[in-house]
Protein backbone atom coordinates (compact mmCIF):
# COMPACT_ATOMS: atom_id res chain seq x y z
CA UNK A 1 0.00 0.00 0.00
CA UNK A 2 0.99 3.52 -0.89
CA UNK A 3 1.42 5.59 2.12
CA UNK A 4 0.50 8.62 0.35
CA UNK A 5 -2.40 6.70 -1.38
CA UNK A 6 -6.04 7.20 0.49
CA UNK A 7 -7.08 3.33 1.75
CA UNK A 8 -8.99 2.01 -0.18
CA UNK A 9 -11.92 0.64 2.20
CA UNK A 10 -14.60 -2.75 1.70
CA UNK A 11 -17.34 -2.13 4.58
CA UNK A 12 -19.15 -5.24 4.90
CA UNK A 13 -22.11 -4.75 7.49
CA UNK A 14 -22.15 -0.73 5.51
CA UNK A 15 -26.08 -0.56 6.70
CA UNK A 16 -25.76 -1.39 10.25
CA UNK A 17 -24.82 0.78 13.25
CA UNK A 18 -21.08 0.05 12.84
CA UNK A 19 -21.45 0.49 9.23
CA UNK A 20 -22.86 4.04 9.65
CA UNK A 21 -20.56 4.78 12.40
CA UNK A 22 -17.68 3.98 9.81
CA UNK A 23 -19.23 5.75 7.05
CA UNK A 24 -19.25 9.20 9.15
CA UNK A 25 -15.52 8.86 9.74
CA UNK A 26 -14.32 8.21 6.65
CA UNK A 27 -16.49 10.93 5.12
CA UNK A 28 -14.66 13.53 6.90
CA UNK A 29 -11.37 12.18 5.46
CA UNK A 30 -11.58 11.58 1.82
CA UNK A 31 -7.80 12.60 1.69
CA UNK A 32 -7.05 9.65 3.16
CA UNK A 33 -10.34 7.29 2.58
CA UNK A 34 -11.71 6.04 -0.08
CA UNK A 35 -15.17 3.22 -0.36
CA UNK A 36 -14.00 0.63 -2.52
CA UNK A 37 -17.29 -2.29 -1.86
CA UNK A 38 -20.22 -1.24 0.09
CA UNK A 39 -21.96 -4.76 1.70
CA UNK A 40 -24.90 -5.29 3.38
CA UNK A 41 -27.04 -8.59 4.00
CA UNK A 42 -30.97 -8.12 2.32
CA UNK A 43 -32.03 -4.46 2.36
CA UNK A 44 -31.03 -3.42 -0.91
CA UNK A 45 -32.73 0.00 -1.04
CA UNK A 46 -30.25 0.91 2.14
CA UNK A 47 -27.11 -0.16 0.31
CA UNK A 48 -28.41 1.44 -2.58
CA UNK A 49 -28.80 5.01 -0.51
CA UNK A 50 -25.47 4.26 0.66
CA UNK A 51 -23.77 3.72 -2.85
CA UNK A 52 -25.45 7.32 -3.67
CA UNK A 53 -23.37 9.16 -1.59
CA UNK A 54 -20.62 7.44 -1.18
CA UNK A 55 -20.07 6.19 -4.94
CA UNK A 56 -17.87 3.22 -4.09
CA UNK A 57 -17.14 0.85 -7.27
CA UNK A 58 -19.08 -2.52 -6.07
CA UNK A 59 -21.79 -3.15 -3.79
CA UNK A 60 -22.54 -6.53 -2.94
CA UNK A 61 -25.80 -8.24 -1.21
CA UNK A 62 -25.32 -10.67 0.25
CA UNK A 63 -29.03 -12.37 -0.02
CA UNK A 64 -28.11 -13.92 -3.85
CA UNK A 65 -32.40 -12.70 -3.79
CA UNK A 66 -31.04 -9.39 -4.23
CA UNK A 67 -28.72 -9.43 -7.06
CA UNK A 68 -31.37 -8.08 -9.91
CA UNK A 69 -33.04 -5.01 -7.54
CA UNK A 70 -29.52 -3.80 -7.02
CA UNK A 71 -28.24 -4.46 -10.38
CA UNK A 72 -31.44 -2.23 -11.78
CA UNK A 73 -31.50 0.23 -8.47
CA UNK A 74 -27.91 1.05 -9.16
CA UNK A 75 -28.26 1.18 -13.12
CA UNK A 76 -31.70 3.10 -12.41
CA UNK A 77 -29.88 6.05 -10.20
CA UNK A 78 -27.08 6.53 -12.75
CA UNK A 79 -24.24 4.68 -10.81
CA UNK A 80 -21.28 3.37 -12.19
CA UNK A 81 -21.01 0.95 -8.87
CA UNK A 82 -21.03 -2.77 -10.25
CA UNK A 83 -23.67 -4.71 -8.33
CA UNK A 84 -22.46 -8.39 -6.84
CA UNK A 85 -24.11 -10.72 -4.57
CA UNK A 86 -23.92 -13.67 -2.47
CA UNK A 87 -21.57 -15.26 -0.35
CA UNK A 88 -18.72 -15.71 -2.68
CA UNK A 89 -19.07 -12.15 -4.16
CA UNK A 90 -18.61 -10.79 -0.46
CA UNK A 91 -15.50 -13.20 0.24
CA UNK A 92 -13.88 -12.15 -3.27
CA UNK A 93 -14.48 -8.57 -2.06
CA UNK A 94 -12.83 -9.03 1.30
CA UNK A 95 -9.71 -10.41 -0.12
CA UNK A 96 -9.58 -8.48 -3.73
CA UNK A 97 -6.12 -6.69 -4.09
CA UNK A 98 -7.15 -3.17 -4.94
CA UNK A 99 -8.60 -3.51 -0.98
CA UNK A 100 -6.33 -2.82 1.64
CA UNK A 101 -8.41 -2.33 4.60
CA UNK A 102 -11.72 -4.33 5.27
CA UNK A 103 -14.20 -3.69 7.93
CA UNK A 104 -15.82 -6.80 8.95
CA UNK A 105 -19.19 -5.22 10.91
CA UNK A 106 -21.51 -8.24 9.67
CA UNK A 107 -23.24 -9.77 12.21
CA UNK A 108 -23.04 -12.84 14.10
CA UNK A 109 -21.59 -16.31 12.90
CA UNK A 110 -22.66 -15.19 9.07
CA UNK A 111 -19.55 -12.67 9.06
CA UNK A 112 -17.11 -15.59 10.06
CA UNK A 113 -16.22 -16.66 6.01
CA UNK A 114 -15.68 -13.05 5.03
CA UNK A 115 -13.70 -12.47 8.09
CA UNK A 116 -11.60 -15.32 7.42
CA UNK A 117 -11.21 -14.14 3.59
CA UNK A 118 -10.03 -11.06 4.55
CA UNK A 119 -7.28 -12.60 7.10
CA UNK A 120 -6.15 -14.68 4.48
CA UNK A 121 -5.72 -12.18 2.40
CA UNK A 122 -2.94 -10.72 4.60
CA UNK A 123 -5.54 -7.32 4.66
CA UNK A 124 -5.89 -4.69 7.34
CA UNK A 125 -9.10 -6.29 9.26
CA UNK A 126 -10.79 -3.49 11.47
CA UNK A 127 -12.53 -6.19 13.46
CA UNK A 128 -16.07 -5.46 15.24
CA UNK A 129 -17.53 -9.10 14.43
CA UNK A 130 -16.70 -10.53 17.56
CA UNK A 131 -18.86 -13.43 16.78
CA UNK A 132 -16.14 -14.35 14.21
CA UNK A 133 -13.74 -15.20 16.91
CA UNK A 134 -15.23 -16.98 19.67
CA UNK A 135 -16.89 -18.88 16.80
CA UNK A 136 -13.10 -19.54 15.81
CA UNK A 137 -10.92 -17.79 17.29
CA UNK A 138 -7.30 -19.62 17.21
CA UNK A 139 -7.79 -20.26 13.27
CA UNK A 140 -8.43 -16.80 12.55
CA UNK A 141 -5.40 -15.81 14.61
CA UNK A 142 -3.27 -18.56 13.13
CA UNK A 143 -4.61 -17.17 9.82
CA UNK A 144 -4.05 -13.59 10.54
CA UNK A 145 -0.48 -14.54 11.61
CA UNK A 146 0.03 -16.68 8.35
CA UNK A 147 -0.30 -14.18 6.17
CA UNK A 148 0.69 -10.85 7.58
CA UNK A 149 -2.91 -9.59 8.10
CA UNK A 150 -3.54 -6.74 11.05
CA UNK A 151 -6.17 -7.25 13.31
CA UNK A 152 -7.26 -3.97 14.51
CA UNK A 153 -10.11 -4.72 17.25
CA UNK A 154 -12.87 -1.96 16.62
CA UNK A 155 -14.97 -3.76 19.75
CA UNK A 156 -14.97 -0.77 22.36
CA UNK A 157 -13.60 -2.65 24.66
CA UNK A 158 -10.86 -4.19 22.69
CA UNK A 159 -9.93 -1.15 21.31
CA UNK A 160 -9.46 0.34 24.24
CA UNK A 161 -7.36 -2.66 25.56
CA UNK A 162 -4.95 -2.48 22.36
CA UNK A 163 -4.53 1.54 23.00
CA UNK A 164 -3.52 0.61 26.59
CA UNK A 165 -0.93 -1.97 25.77
CA UNK A 166 2.65 -2.01 25.35
CA UNK A 167 3.52 -0.46 21.95
CA UNK A 168 6.26 -3.16 21.54
CA UNK A 169 3.73 -5.48 21.26
CA UNK A 170 5.58 -7.80 24.50
CA UNK A 171 2.82 -8.55 26.90
CA UNK A 172 4.96 -9.87 29.24
CA UNK A 173 4.51 -7.75 32.52
CA UNK A 174 1.00 -7.54 31.89
CA UNK A 175 -1.00 -8.98 35.15
CA UNK A 176 -4.25 -8.59 33.86
CA UNK A 177 -6.99 -7.43 31.59
CA UNK A 178 -10.21 -5.80 32.68
CA UNK A 179 -13.05 -5.44 31.13
CA UNK A 180 -15.87 -2.60 31.51
CA UNK A 181 -19.85 -3.98 31.16
CA UNK A 182 -22.26 -1.26 31.50
CA UNK A 183 -24.27 -3.89 32.89
CA UNK A 184 -27.05 -2.99 30.49
CA UNK A 185 -30.72 -1.61 30.66
CA UNK A 186 -31.62 -4.30 33.50
CA UNK A 187 -28.69 -3.71 35.91
CA UNK A 188 -29.41 -3.92 39.23
CA UNK A 189 -32.76 -6.05 38.85
CA UNK A 190 -33.39 -9.52 40.29
CA UNK A 191 -34.13 -12.49 37.88
CA UNK A 192 -37.92 -12.55 38.83
CA UNK A 193 -37.84 -9.17 37.54
CA UNK A 194 -36.62 -9.94 34.34
CA UNK A 195 -39.40 -12.68 33.82
CA UNK A 196 -41.73 -10.59 31.37
CA UNK A 197 -39.21 -8.17 30.03
CA UNK A 198 -39.77 -7.57 26.69
CA UNK A 199 -37.26 -7.37 23.14
CA UNK A 200 -38.32 -3.45 23.24
CA UNK A 201 -36.94 -3.04 26.83
CA UNK A 202 -33.47 -5.23 26.22
CA UNK A 203 -32.88 -3.22 23.34
CA UNK A 204 -32.89 0.04 25.12
CA UNK A 205 -29.24 0.19 25.89
CA UNK A 206 -28.84 2.75 28.68
CA UNK A 207 -25.44 4.51 27.08
CA UNK A 208 -24.88 2.87 23.43
CA UNK A 209 -26.84 2.83 20.18
CA UNK A 210 -26.23 -0.69 18.90
CA UNK A 211 -28.06 -3.49 17.06
CA UNK A 212 -30.40 -5.41 17.83
CA UNK A 213 -28.60 -8.92 18.70
CA UNK A 214 -25.90 -6.69 20.73
CA UNK A 215 -28.29 -5.05 22.43
CA UNK A 216 -29.93 -8.09 23.60
CA UNK A 217 -26.16 -9.33 24.00
CA UNK A 218 -25.84 -6.65 26.64
CA UNK A 219 -28.88 -7.33 27.91
CA UNK A 220 -28.38 -10.53 29.18
CA UNK A 221 -24.37 -9.91 29.92
CA UNK A 222 -23.52 -12.22 26.95
CA UNK A 223 -21.88 -9.73 24.93
CA UNK A 224 -19.47 -9.52 28.24
CA UNK A 225 -18.97 -13.60 27.90
CA UNK A 226 -18.84 -13.16 24.02
CA UNK A 227 -15.90 -10.33 24.94
CA UNK A 228 -13.53 -12.28 27.49
CA UNK A 229 -13.35 -14.79 24.59
CA UNK A 230 -12.68 -12.04 22.02
CA UNK A 231 -9.77 -10.77 24.27
CA UNK A 232 -8.51 -13.80 25.16
CA UNK A 233 -7.76 -14.84 21.33
CA UNK A 234 -6.86 -11.12 20.41
CA UNK A 235 -4.39 -10.68 23.16
CA UNK A 236 -3.34 -14.08 23.73
CA UNK A 237 -4.30 -13.60 27.91
CA UNK A 238 -5.21 -16.88 30.03
CA UNK A 239 -8.95 -16.81 30.84
CA UNK A 240 -7.75 -16.41 34.68
CA UNK A 241 -5.85 -13.00 33.50
CA UNK A 242 -9.07 -11.64 32.14
CA UNK A 243 -11.44 -9.74 34.96
CA UNK A 244 -14.94 -8.06 34.17
CA UNK A 245 -16.41 -5.08 36.15
CA UNK A 246 -19.33 -3.34 35.89
CA UNK A 247 -19.15 0.62 35.00
CA UNK A 248 -22.78 2.15 34.32
CA UNK A 249 -21.43 5.18 32.93
CA UNK A 250 -19.34 3.38 29.88
CA UNK A 251 -16.89 6.05 29.91
CA UNK A 252 -14.35 3.70 30.83
CA UNK A 253 -13.96 1.61 27.70
CA UNK A 254 -11.60 -0.78 29.86
CA UNK A 255 -8.35 -1.39 31.30
CA UNK A 256 -5.04 -3.02 31.42
CA UNK A 257 -3.35 -3.73 34.72
CA UNK A 258 0.85 -3.90 34.92
CA UNK A 259 3.29 -5.77 36.98
CA UNK A 260 4.22 -2.57 38.51
CA UNK A 261 0.71 -1.89 39.76
CA UNK A 262 0.00 0.81 37.38
CA UNK A 263 -3.24 0.79 35.50
CA UNK A 264 -3.95 2.23 32.14
CA UNK A 265 -7.41 2.93 31.13
CA UNK A 266 -8.73 4.19 27.87
CA UNK A 267 -11.55 6.84 28.27
CA UNK A 268 -14.31 8.51 25.84
CA UNK A 269 -17.53 9.44 25.42
CA UNK A 270 -19.87 5.85 24.08
CA UNK A 271 -19.75 6.58 20.00
CA UNK A 272 -18.30 4.11 18.47
CA UNK A 273 -16.66 6.82 15.36
CA UNK A 274 -13.93 7.31 18.32
CA UNK A 275 -13.21 3.54 18.24
CA UNK A 276 -13.36 3.46 14.36
CA UNK A 277 -11.70 6.23 14.09
CA UNK A 278 -8.54 4.41 16.11
CA UNK A 279 -8.81 1.70 13.94
CA UNK A 280 -8.97 3.41 10.52
CA UNK A 281 -6.11 6.21 11.29
CA UNK A 282 -3.98 3.71 13.56
CA UNK A 283 -1.13 4.73 14.29
CA UNK A 284 -2.15 8.00 13.22
CA UNK A 285 -5.19 10.08 15.15
CA UNK A 286 -7.92 11.31 13.07
CA UNK A 287 -11.13 13.78 13.87
CA UNK A 288 -13.68 11.45 14.36
CA UNK A 289 -16.76 13.62 14.83
CA UNK A 290 -16.63 12.92 18.89
CA UNK A 291 -15.83 15.69 20.97
CA UNK A 292 -13.86 14.92 24.10
CA UNK A 293 -15.08 14.17 27.62
CA UNK A 294 -16.64 17.56 29.60
CA UNK A 295 -15.90 16.74 33.23
CA UNK A 296 -18.93 18.59 34.86
CA UNK A 297 -21.03 16.02 33.36
CA UNK A 298 -19.31 13.15 33.77
CA UNK A 299 -17.43 13.50 37.40
CA UNK A 300 -18.84 10.46 38.70
CA UNK A 301 -16.96 7.16 37.73
CA UNK A 302 -19.11 3.90 39.50
CA UNK A 303 -17.24 0.00 39.63
CA UNK A 304 -19.16 -2.59 41.01
CA UNK A 305 -18.84 -6.54 40.32
CA UNK A 306 -21.17 -8.24 37.85
CA UNK A 307 -24.68 -10.35 39.65
CA UNK A 308 -23.93 -13.42 37.70
CA UNK A 309 -26.68 -14.99 39.75
CA UNK A 310 -29.07 -12.63 38.03
CA UNK A 311 -27.14 -12.67 34.23
CA UNK A 312 -25.57 -16.81 33.85
CA UNK A 313 -24.44 -15.83 30.56
CA UNK A 314 -21.56 -14.39 31.75
CA UNK A 315 -20.10 -17.21 33.22
CA UNK A 316 -21.68 -19.36 30.71
CA UNK A 317 -19.09 -17.37 28.35
CA UNK A 318 -15.87 -18.60 30.70
CA UNK A 319 -17.04 -22.09 31.35
CA UNK A 320 -17.11 -22.57 27.46
CA UNK A 321 -13.55 -20.93 27.24
CA UNK A 322 -12.53 -22.99 29.89
CA UNK A 323 -14.18 -26.34 28.09
CA UNK A 324 -12.80 -25.28 25.41
CA UNK A 325 -12.57 -27.26 21.70
CA UNK A 326 -15.77 -26.47 19.92
CA UNK A 327 -17.90 -25.20 23.27
CA UNK A 328 -16.94 -20.86 22.53
CA UNK A 329 -18.54 -21.97 18.63
CA UNK A 330 -21.55 -23.76 20.42
CA UNK A 331 -21.98 -21.08 23.00
CA UNK A 332 -22.46 -18.66 20.08
CA UNK A 333 -24.74 -20.72 17.81
CA UNK A 334 -27.10 -21.14 20.43
CA UNK A 335 -26.91 -17.70 21.75
CA UNK A 336 -27.91 -17.00 18.33
CA UNK A 337 -30.69 -18.94 17.52
CA UNK A 338 -31.97 -17.42 21.56
CA UNK A 339 -31.73 -14.14 21.03
CA UNK A 340 -33.11 -14.80 17.34
CA UNK A 341 -36.43 -16.10 19.00
CA UNK A 342 -36.60 -13.72 21.66
CA UNK A 343 -36.83 -10.49 18.97
CA UNK A 344 -39.55 -12.74 17.91
CA UNK A 345 -41.21 -13.16 20.99
CA UNK A 346 -40.84 -16.76 20.79
CA UNK A 347 -38.52 -17.36 23.70
CA UNK A 348 -38.25 -15.53 27.09
CA UNK A 349 -36.18 -13.21 27.97
CA UNK A 350 -34.71 -15.47 31.02
CA UNK A 351 -35.25 -18.42 28.14
CA UNK A 352 -31.84 -17.16 26.41
CA UNK A 353 -29.30 -18.11 28.99
CA UNK A 354 -31.64 -21.34 29.56
CA UNK A 355 -31.67 -22.37 26.22
CA UNK A 356 -27.80 -21.36 26.06
CA UNK A 357 -26.60 -23.98 29.61
CA UNK A 358 -28.96 -26.77 28.31
CA UNK A 359 -27.00 -26.74 25.18
CA UNK A 360 -24.10 -26.56 26.61
CA UNK A 361 -25.16 -29.36 29.47
CA UNK A 362 -26.13 -31.55 26.45
CA UNK A 363 -23.92 -31.20 23.35
CA UNK A 364 -20.15 -32.69 24.12
CA UNK A 365 -17.35 -30.27 22.96
CA UNK A 366 -14.84 -31.86 20.46
CA UNK A 367 -10.89 -30.27 19.42
CA UNK A 368 -11.78 -27.43 17.27
CA UNK A 369 -9.34 -29.07 14.66
CA UNK A 370 -10.03 -27.87 11.59
CA UNK A 371 -12.90 -25.18 9.80
CA UNK A 372 -15.06 -28.35 9.15
CA UNK A 373 -15.00 -29.10 12.94
CA UNK A 374 -16.06 -25.76 14.29
CA UNK A 375 -18.63 -25.48 11.53
CA UNK A 376 -20.20 -28.99 12.49
CA UNK A 377 -20.57 -27.91 16.30
CA UNK A 378 -22.01 -24.85 14.73
CA UNK A 379 -24.89 -26.17 12.86
CA UNK A 380 -25.67 -28.99 15.80
CA UNK A 381 -25.83 -26.29 17.92
CA UNK A 382 -28.03 -24.74 15.94
CA UNK A 383 -30.42 -27.83 15.53
CA UNK A 384 -30.19 -28.35 19.23
CA UNK A 385 -31.57 -24.67 19.68
CA UNK A 386 -34.59 -25.25 17.64
CA UNK A 387 -35.80 -28.21 19.03
CA UNK A 388 -35.71 -26.75 22.43
CA UNK A 389 -37.20 -23.76 21.36
CA UNK A 390 -40.36 -26.55 20.02
CA UNK A 391 -40.14 -28.19 23.11
CA UNK A 392 -40.03 -25.72 26.01
N1 LIG B 1 -23.10 -1.60 17.15
C1 LIG B 1 -22.05 -1.45 17.92
O1 LIG B 1 -21.85 -0.38 18.50
C2 LIG B 1 -21.08 -2.57 18.09
C3 LIG B 1 -21.14 -3.72 17.32
N2 LIG B 1 -20.20 -4.68 17.43
C4 LIG B 1 -20.28 -5.87 16.60
O2 LIG B 1 -20.33 -5.46 15.24
C5 LIG B 1 -21.15 -6.35 14.49
C6 LIG B 1 -22.25 -5.53 13.82
O3 LIG B 1 -23.09 -5.00 14.82
P1 LIG B 1 -24.19 -3.88 14.50
O4 LIG B 1 -23.62 -2.90 13.52
O5 LIG B 1 -24.68 -3.41 15.80
O6 LIG B 1 -25.32 -4.75 13.80
P2 LIG B 1 -26.55 -4.26 12.90
O7 LIG B 1 -27.62 -5.23 13.09
O8 LIG B 1 -26.82 -2.82 13.13
O9 LIG B 1 -25.97 -4.40 11.41
C7 LIG B 1 -25.66 -5.66 10.89
C8 LIG B 1 -25.09 -5.54 9.50
O10 LIG B 1 -24.81 -6.86 9.02
C9 LIG B 1 -25.53 -7.09 7.80
N3 LIG B 1 -25.91 -8.49 7.75
C10 LIG B 1 -26.85 -9.12 8.49
N4 LIG B 1 -26.91 -10.43 8.15
C11 LIG B 1 -26.01 -10.62 7.18
C12 LIG B 1 -25.60 -11.75 6.41
N5 LIG B 1 -26.17 -12.96 6.57
N6 LIG B 1 -24.62 -11.58 5.51
C13 LIG B 1 -24.07 -10.37 5.29
N7 LIG B 1 -24.42 -9.26 5.97
C14 LIG B 1 -25.36 -9.39 6.91
C15 LIG B 1 -26.72 -6.16 7.88
O11 LIG B 1 -27.24 -5.94 6.59
P3 LIG B 1 -28.83 -5.57 6.37
O12 LIG B 1 -28.98 -4.14 6.82
O13 LIG B 1 -29.03 -5.74 4.92
O14 LIG B 1 -29.61 -6.53 7.21
C16 LIG B 1 -26.05 -4.92 8.48
O15 LIG B 1 -25.33 -4.23 7.52
C17 LIG B 1 -21.67 -7.39 15.49
O16 LIG B 1 -20.84 -8.51 15.45
C18 LIG B 1 -21.54 -6.69 16.83
O17 LIG B 1 -21.37 -7.59 17.90
C19 LIG B 1 -19.15 -4.58 18.31
C20 LIG B 1 -19.06 -3.48 19.12
C21 LIG B 1 -20.01 -2.40 19.08
C1 LIG C 1 -19.92 -0.45 22.02
C2 LIG C 1 -19.49 -1.78 22.39
O1 LIG C 1 -18.35 -2.14 22.26
C3 LIG C 1 -20.48 -2.70 22.96
O2 LIG C 1 -19.98 -4.02 23.02
C4 LIG C 1 -20.81 -2.16 24.31
O3 LIG C 1 -19.67 -2.25 25.08
C5 LIG C 1 -21.92 -2.88 24.92
O4 LIG C 1 -21.99 -2.53 26.24
P1 LIG C 1 -22.10 -3.54 27.45
O5 LIG C 1 -22.08 -4.95 26.92
O6 LIG C 1 -20.96 -3.23 28.32
O7 LIG C 1 -23.44 -3.19 28.00
MN1 LIG D 1 -18.01 -4.05 23.20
Amino acid sequence: MNADAPQRIALLGATGSIGTSALDVIARHPERFVIDTLAAGSRVDALIELCKKFHPRFAVIADPSGYEALKNGLSDCGLRTQAAAGAAALNERASAEDVDTVIAAIVGAAGLDSTLAAARAGKRLLLANKESLVLAGELLMQTAHASGATIVPVDSEHNAIFQCLPAHGDNRNVSRIILTASGGPFRGKRRAELAEVTPAQAVAHPNWSMGAKISVDSATLMNKGLEVIEAHHLFGMAPSRISVVVHPQSIVHSMVEYDDGSTLAQLGRPDMRTTLAVGLAWPDRVASGVAGLDWQQHSRLDFEPPDLDTFPALQLAFDAMATGGTAPAMLNALNEVAVSAFLQAQCSFLGISALVAAGLNTLESEPASSLDALLAADLRARAFGAEYLRTH
